[in-house]
C-alpha cells in the first residue's frame, strides 16, 4: 500500500497506493512506516519524496475505518518519525492533500504542490479536529488567525493560496514528482532543524485573548449546536499558549471526546450518504451504473420568474449554452438584467469571467427547437404547464428531454400530455436555484432511465446534491414538511406561541423555526395550495367540528392570518411583526398573541403549558413518520436519499445526520412509542399514526440504518 523506489540514484521515492484517494488505511500507514525506515537506513539515500498514485496525494484518514476497531500503526508517531528524520523528506502534492494527508505533509520538511492541487483540514466537517498534530503544526507554520480560519471552516485552499499562506514551499505547473525529486536533491545535507514545524514557536499575535474570544463567539453562532468547531478553536488555542507536547495532549483529549460523539457519526454518515445518492436506482430495476446519460450541450429554460432566473444562472455557470424564454417583453428585459447581474456577481466571487454570452434571450418558444434539454419553470398551474409541454413536444427536435420544475403538480400527468412520456422528468430546484444545493429529480412510471441519468448528471455538473425520487404529492421534501407544519399549527392551538416553537427548533439546530421560515417564504403559498385542495372555508364557524375538515383535524390559523393580509415578511406582518414590508428582523407581535387567545376562546380550547420536548417530538416525529411511509411506498430508495434532501434543502442540522439518521440515533422503538402516545391523544390526526414500516422495523429488532435497505426488501417480500 506504499511502494518504495530509488530514483535519481539517491532519492527514496515513496508512493501511497490506495485507490481512489490514497486514504491512510492501516495498510497504508504500515507501508509508510516500513518504507520511511527503509529509506532512512539506506546509506545511498540522501533525501526522500512522498507522493500519491493517480494524481492525488492523499484524501486523509480512511473514514471507513472510524466505525471499527482501528488497527495498524497510529498516525501521530508515524508523522513524528518523518519530522525527526535526519534526511530531508519532501511531500509532492498533486490533486488533494486533505486531513491526515495534509498532516502527513506538515510532518515532512518541505512541500511542493502542483498548481491545481487543493489542500485543507476538513476534519471539522466530519465532526472531528485535525488530531494528528495538524491543530498544533498549522498555527506554528502560518500563524493563529489563518490556521483558525482553515481549521474551523475546513475549507480547501488552492495551491496558490497555500503558497501565499506559507503552507507549501513551491508550486509547479509541471510534473510534481519530478519537481519534488529535483528539490529533494537540492536540499540534501542541509540542516533540518528549522524545517521541523513542531519545534517552532507559534508566531506572536497581539491581543490573543480578544482574538480567541471573537472567533469563539463567531463559531458558536454559526455552529448551531455543533461541537467540533468549538473543539477546533480550543485546540488552536492550546497551540498558541502551550508548548508543543502539552498542546498535543490537549489535541488528544479534545479528539477523544469528538471521536465517539453522535455528531461525528452523523457527519460521517452525511459524507457517505451524499455519495450514496449518486448511485440511484428506480423500482423498475434501472440503476445509475447501467443507464447512460445523453450528452447535453444546449439547454433551455421556459419562464423567467424567480425560479427560472436562478435555473438559467445555474445552467450557464456550468458552461452550457442556454436559451432563456419569456413571452412578455417587459418581463424578458427585467429577467435579462437580473440574470446578468447574478452571473456577474457569481463570476466575481469565483474569480472567473461571467458567462453572459452563454445565455440567449427570446420571447419565442420556437427558439428552443435544437436544444438537448428544456426546463419548464412557468407559474404553478397545471393547465398552463400542460400547454407549454404540448408546445415543446411540437417544437423540440426528437429526443429532447422535457423537465418540469414543478414543486407540487403531478409529473405523470404532464408526461401523459406529451407524445414521449419517457422523456419527461421533474427537476425540482429550491430557491434561489443558483445557490441552493438540493435538486430532486422526479421520475414517473414512464420516465426512461436515460432521462433520469441525464437529469442526475446535469444536477451534478451544476454542483447540486441531486436525489432521484418517485412521483407523489410533494415528492419527498415537501411531503414530509406537511405534517411538520401541521403539528406546529396544532401546538399553537393547544397553547404554544410561534416564539416557543421556533426556539425549540432553532435550539435543535434548524437555522429558522417553522414560523420564521413561513414568514420568509410567504404564508400565501400554503394558503393557495389549501384553497386548491378545498380545505379553506371562509367564515367564523367555531368549535371542534370547524376544525375537522375532510375527516381529519385541520387548523385554519394560517388561513385566518392570510385573510388579515398577513403574508409574512413581504407584508411586514405574519407570525411575527417586521419594521416594514421586506424587512427581515422578526419581532414578537402582541397582536398575534391576543389573536391566538381569542381564537382558542372561540373554539373552546384551553391553553396548556407546552415544553420544548413536546414541540420536537410532535413536529420531528411526524415528519420522520412520513419519511417511513415514503420508504415503504418506494418513493425514496433508501434513508440516505431522505437525509440528503433534508440536510441540503430543508435546513436539518447536518450534525444530526438527517431525519432518518436521527430516528436511528434516538431509537426506532422510542420514536414508535412517542408516536403511539401522541396518536392516542390526537386520534383525529392521521400523520401521528405510526407507519407500518416503522412498526415492522421495530418488530424485527430495529436494525441499524445501514441495514434498513435489506430489512425493507425482506419485509416487503414477506407481505
Ligand atoms: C484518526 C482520525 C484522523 C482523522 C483525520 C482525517 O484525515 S479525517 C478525513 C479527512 N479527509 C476528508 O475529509 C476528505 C474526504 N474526501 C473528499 O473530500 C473527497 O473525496 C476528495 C478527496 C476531495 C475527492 O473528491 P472526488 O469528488 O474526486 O471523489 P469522491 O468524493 O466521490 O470520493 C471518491 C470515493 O472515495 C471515497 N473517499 C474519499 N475520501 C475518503 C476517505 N478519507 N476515506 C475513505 N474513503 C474516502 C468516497 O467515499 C468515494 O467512495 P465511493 O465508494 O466511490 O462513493
Amino acid at each position: 500500500m506504499a511502494e518504495y523506489n530509488r530514483v535519481s540514484e539517491c532519492v527514496g521515492l515513496i508512493t501511497l497506493r490506495n485507490p481512489p484517494v490514497n486514504a491512510l488505511s492501516a495498510a497504508v500507514r504500515q507501508g509508510i512506516v516500513d518504507t520511511v525506515q527503509r529509506a532512512l537506513s539506506d546509506p545511498n539515500v540522501k533525501s526522500v519524496v512522498i507522493c500519491g498514485q493517480n494524481g492525488i496525494f492523499c484524501g486523509g484518514a480512511d473514514i471507513k475505518e472510524f466505525g471499527s476497531n482501528m488497527t495498524g500503526p497510529p498516525l501521530i508517531p508515524m508523522i513524528h518519525a518523518i519530522e525527526s528524520a535526519n534526511k530531508p523528506v519532501v511531500a509532492a502534492i498533486e490533486g488533494s492533500a486533505l486531513g491526515g494527508g495534509l498532516e502527513l505533509a506538515l510532518g515532512c520538511h518541505y512541500r511542493i504542490a502542483h498548481s491545481k492541487a487543493r489542500l485543507g483540514l476538513p476534519e471539522v466537517s466530519l465532526g472531528l479536529l485535525p488530531a494528528a498534530g495538524g491543530s498544533q503544526r498549522l498555527p506554528r507554520l502560518i500563524g493563529v488567525p489563518a490556521a483558525l480560519n482553515l481549521i474551523t471552516t475546513g475549507r480547501h485552499v488552492t495551491a496558490a493560496e497555500a503558497l501565499q499562506l506559507g503552507i507549501v514551499d513551491q508550486v509547479t505547473d509541471h510534473n510534481t514528482v519530478d519537481a519534488a525529486v529535483k528539490f529533494a536533491l537540492s536540499v540534501a545535507g542541509r540542516s533540518l532543524d528549522p524545517r521541523r514545524i513542531s519545534t517552532h514557536p507559534c508566531p506572536q499575535q497581539p491581543d490573543l485573548d480578544a482574538l480567541f474570544e471573537e472567533v469563539m463567539q463567531k463559531v458558536r453562532q454559526s455552529a448551531r449546536g455543533a461541537i467540533a468547531p468549538i473543539a477546533c478553536v480550543q485546540a488552536v488555542r492550546a497551540a498558541a499558549t502551550l508548548p508543543y507536547a502539552q498542546g498535543m495532549e490537549r489535541e488528544r483529549e479534545l479528539m477523544a471526546t469528538l471521536f465517539t460523539s453522535g455528531q461525528a457519526r452523523a457527519l460521517q454518515y452525511c459524507f457517505f450518504a451524499e455519495r450514496a445518492v449518486g448511485r440511484w436506482r428506480m423500482p423498475s430495476g434501472a440503476r445509475w451504473d447501467t443507464s447512460k446519460p445523453r450528452p447535453v450541450h444546449k439547454a433551455a429554460v421556459i419562464g423567467l420568474g424567480t425560479m427560472g432566473r436562478g435555473i438559467t444562472v445555474a445552467l450557464a455557470q456550468t458552461g452550457l449554452s442556454v436559451i432563456a424564454v419569456e413571452t412578455q417583453e417587459k418581463q424578458l428585459m427585467e429577467a435579462k438584467q437580473a440574470i446578468s447581474g447574478m452571473l456577474e456577481r457569481g463570476a466575481k466571487r469565483r474569480g472567473v469571467a461571467p458567462a453572459l454570452d452563454g445565455v440567449i434571450y427570446s420571447q419565442n418558444i420556437q427558439a428552443v427547437a435544437d436544444v438537448d434539454l428544456v426546463i419548464e419553470a412557468v407559474f404553478e398551474d397545471i393547465a398552463l404547464k400542460t400547454k407549454v409541454f404540448q408546445q415543446l413536444s411540437a417544437v423540440c427536435k426528437p429526443g429532447t428531454l422535457l423537465c418540469t420544475n414543478t414543486s407540487a403538480l403531478d409529473v405523470d400527468q404532464l408526461a401523459s400530455e406529451t407524445p414521449n412520456p419517457e422523456l419527461v422528468v421533474g427537476m425540482h430546484f429550491f430557491a434561489p436555484a443558483h445557490v441552493m444545493k438540493l435538486l430532486e429529480v422526479v421520475y414517473g412510471p414512464r420516465s426512461s432511465p436515460q432521462a433520469v441519468a441525464t437529469a442526475m448528471q446535469l444536477g451534478k455538473k451544476m454542483g447540486k446534491a441531486s436525489v432521484a425520487v418517485g412521483n407523489c404529492r410533494g415528492f419527498v421534501g415537501n411531503r414530509m414538511l406537511k405534517p411538520y407544519i401541521e403539528e406546529a399549527f396544532f401546538l399553537l392551538e393547544e397553547g404554544a406561541t410561534p416564539e416557543l416553537v421556533d426556539q425549540a427548533l432553532e435550539e435543535f439546530g434548524f437555522p429558522m423555526g417553522v414560523f420564521r421560515m413561513s414568514d420568509l417564504s410567504g404564508l400565501d403559498v400554503g394558503w393557495r395550495v389549501r384553497k386548491g385542495d378545498g380545505l379553506v372555508e371562509p367564515g367564523t364557524a367555531s368549535g371542534r367540528s370547524a376544525r375537522i375538515r375532510q375527516g381529519r383535524r385541520y387548523s385554519p390559523l394560517g388561513d385566518l392570518l392570510c385573510e388579515e393580509g398577513r403574508f409574512g415578511q413581504k407584508t411586514g406582518r405574519g407570525w411575527y411583526q417586521y419594521d416594514k414590508p421586506g424587512s427581515r428582523v422578526a419581532r414578537s407581535d402582541p397582536w398575534l398573541h391576543s389573536f391566538l387567545g381569542a381564537y382558542r376562546a372561540q373554539h373552546g380550547l384551553v391553553a396548556r403549558r407546552i415544553d420544548h420536548q413536546e414541540v420536537l417530538e410532535r413536529c420531528l416525529y411526524a415528519l420522520i413518520n412520513e419519511g417511513f411511509h415514503i420508504l415503504d411506498d418506494g418513493i425514496a430508495a433508501g434513508p440516505e436519499d431522505i437525509d440528503v434532501i433534508y440536510v441540503s434543502g430543508y435546513g436539518w442540522p447536518r450534525h444530526r445526520g438527517g431525519p432518518m439518521f436521527y430516528a436511528n440515533m434516538v431509537g426506532l422503538a422510542k420514536v414508535l412509542e412517542r408516536l403511539e402516545h401522541y396518536q392516542q391523544l390526537h386520534p383525529e390526526v392521521p400523520h401521528l399514526q405510526p407507519s407500518s414500516l416503522l412498526r415492522r422495523l421495530v418488530a424485527s429488532g430495529s436494525p441499524p440504518i445501514h441495514k434498513w435497505g435489506e430489512a425493507i426488501k425482506k419485509l416487503h417480500s414477506q407481505l
